[in-house]
């Protein structure tokens, strides 16, 4: 892969938070319209290695590169073609659903469609509630919503369906097979193998901070020698995902 190629690119990420290294080193080529999962155990760093990429942490050590741009010095650039599930702490609580859409539709010369998007989402009741009046599979949905507000190029999702019912877990599914017709390149930290099997074009797994692995679903399986990907995981970290949720 060249790097007119890449859409992100992460070379030698390290991160330590006082006296704990969650990331220790963390290299990752995504492709341009590749769906790329990230699957590790708690505490494998994922979180930390995504939000490096969307330049809410400054790394230790390495470098990282979304569309040829440095998530620091080209932050303003970035926000218009990044997308970012964020946790619940960054948002206003006590805006209301629509105000919340509203306000990020502001940022963004070519916003997607409040009703468009509260429809993705199935929030269309609750654009009247306020934030913090949301359930958790709510708020979670909402998140999804603001990252996809400005129509990205490259979204970034941690835990998309994690929490989610049935129904709702299958309609984000569908919101993220719309982003992959759409060639928009998907960072996805998951939990759910079932979700990484059906969206997933290529899965990162990390252990303790380092790749132990980069492969398609399939190759994952092909490699440990097993027939799931949960016995794949297990063969190459040494841990069972019941330890990882
Ligand atoms: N703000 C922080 N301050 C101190 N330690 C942190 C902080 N954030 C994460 N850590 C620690 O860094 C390590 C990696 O955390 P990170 O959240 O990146 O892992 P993760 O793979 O996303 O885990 P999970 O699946 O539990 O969300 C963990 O040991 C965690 O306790």
């Amino acid at each position: 892969m060249t790097s007119s190629e890449t859409a992100v690119l992460a070379e030698n990420l390290a991160k330590s938070y006082r006296h704990v290294q969650a990331v220790a080193q963390v290299s990752l080529r995504v492709a341009p319209g590749e769906t790329m999962g990230i699957l590790g155990t708690n505490g494998a760093g994922k979180t930390t290695t995504i939000e490096m990429i969307a330049g809410l942490r400054v790394p230790d050590r390495g470098q990282v590169r979304v569309l040829g741009l440095d998530p620091r010095r080209d932050r303003a650039r970035l926000r218009q073609v990044l997308g970012v599930q964020l946790q619940d702490a960054y948002l206003h609580h006590a805006l209301r659903v629509s105000e919340l859409v509203e306000l990020y539709r502001s940022f963004y010369p070519d916003p997607r469609p409040a009703d468009e998007l509260l429809e993705l989402v199935d929030l269309t009741r609750q654009r009247r509630t306020i934030f913090e009046k949301l359930s958790g599979g709510q708020k979670q949905r909402l998140s999804i919503a603001l990252a996809l507000v400005g129509r990205p190029r490259v979204a970034i999702l941690d835990e998309l369906t994690t929490g989610l019912d049935p129904a709702a877990r299958r309609r984000m599914w569908s919101a993220i097979e719309q982003l992959k017709s759409e060639a928009v390149t998907v960072l996805l930290v998951s939990h759910a193998m079932e979700e990484v099997e059906r969206l997933c074009d290529r899965v990162a797994v990390l252990d303790a901070g380092r790749v132990v692995a980069v492969d398609t679903p399939a190759g994952l399986r092909a490699r440990a020698g097993t027939d799931t990907l949960d016995d794949a995981f297990v063969t190459l970290t040494g841990k069972d995902l019941e330890e990882a949720t």
